[in-house]
């Protein structure tokens, strides 16, 4: 058997078509949705996804600006910078790219931005909420696994997921999206013992784990869907996920490849949430007139 591999860039067109739709309706209601991307440093992949991320905002018609600081700038700058952000009525979303430069702490930053503009759900208030089930932002990459799954017509009810990884980003937010779908769900990291002999009971399998090619077939249970969250750059300059694909094919019934998946439905996501923040945005608005 070899496994269906997932047709991340229809998936994609898909979802932003009808988000550009609705961007366009608020706009011609007077609400153009904005966001404000933050990004401190010269990381040359960081760079990358905020170049991807301002384009896919140009394509959807969503306002945005791209704040580049220098990797020396002092946290305070930082703080400042996201205090006019919070107050600017064009932005309805704000984001400060991840990972930060090691004087800069990633939680003051997170708290410092306003919880109706945290458009990567990683305030703690939005985690709070998102753990609760409130409504609210979800943390775009989870939330992206999600909808490919429901786009294949995964009933992920009932089923057993497996999460490689427990990052605040990706695994946690992940295993509490999946039980929001009824899965029942096991959270596998590095000091998990006999790592395969669980991830080999999952119907789906949700890799981020941050290691090249980590997961192998006897990973795998055959015709399991497998969702590769990592990217990670090989010395060769190429792209990898953290499942190894060509050893994994002729096992999965469903996978994702890398690149061209789960990171541009992350951006997507990102378009969402800004799109909402931006309609809660124009509702307050309504309501105070
Ligand atoms: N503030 C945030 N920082 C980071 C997040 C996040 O969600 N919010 N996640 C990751 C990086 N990330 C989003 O910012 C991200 C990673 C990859 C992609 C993507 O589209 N990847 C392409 C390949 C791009 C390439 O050529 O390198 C693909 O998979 O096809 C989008 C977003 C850490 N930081």
């Amino acid at each position: 058997m070899t496994a269906q591999v997932i047709n991340g860039k229809e998936i994609v067109a898909a979802y932003r078509a009808r988000i550009k739709e609705e961007v366009e309706r608020l706009t011609e209601g007077g609400c153009q949705p904005g966001l404000a991307v933050v990004i401190v440093g010269d990381d040359p992949a960081s760079h990358v996804y905020v170049r991807n991320k301002a384009k896919a905002c140009e394509e959807a018609g969503i306002y945005s600006e791209v704040h580049k600081l220098p990797g020396d700038t002092p946290e305070s700058e930082v703080l400042a910078l996201i205090g006019q952000l919070n107050v600017n009525d064009r932005i309805h979303g704000i984001l400060v790219q991840s990972p930060l430069p090691k004087h800069i702490s990633e939680e003051k930053i997170v708290e410092a931005i306003a919880v109706h503009k945290d458009a990567d759900c990683f305030h703690p208030v939005n985690v709070g909420n998102l753990m609760i089930g409130k409504e609210g932002p979800a943390p775009c990459t989870p939330a992206g696994v999600i909808e490919i799954l429901k786009h294949i017509g995964t009933d992920i009810a009932g089923k057993h997921a497996v999460v490689i990884g427990r990052s605040n980003i990706v695994g946690k937010p992940m295993a509490i999206l999946l039980l929001r779908e009824h899965a029942t769900v096991t959270v596998v990291h590095s000091r998990t013992p006999n790592l395969a002999e669980i991830t080999r009971q999952a119907d789906i399998l949700v890799a981020a784990v941050g290691k090249a090619k980590m997961v192998k077939k006897e990973h795998v249970k055959p015709g399991a869907i497998v969702i590769d969250v990592g990217i990670n750059r090989l010395d060769t300059g190429k792209l990898a996920g953290d499942v190894d694909f060509d050893d994994v094919l002729e096992t999965a019934g469903y996978i994702t490849p890398v690149p061209g998946c789960v990171g541009p439905m992350t951006i997507t996501i990102l378009l969402k949430n800004t799109l909402e923040a931006a309609k809660r945005a124009a509702a307050q608005l309504q309501a105070n007139v």
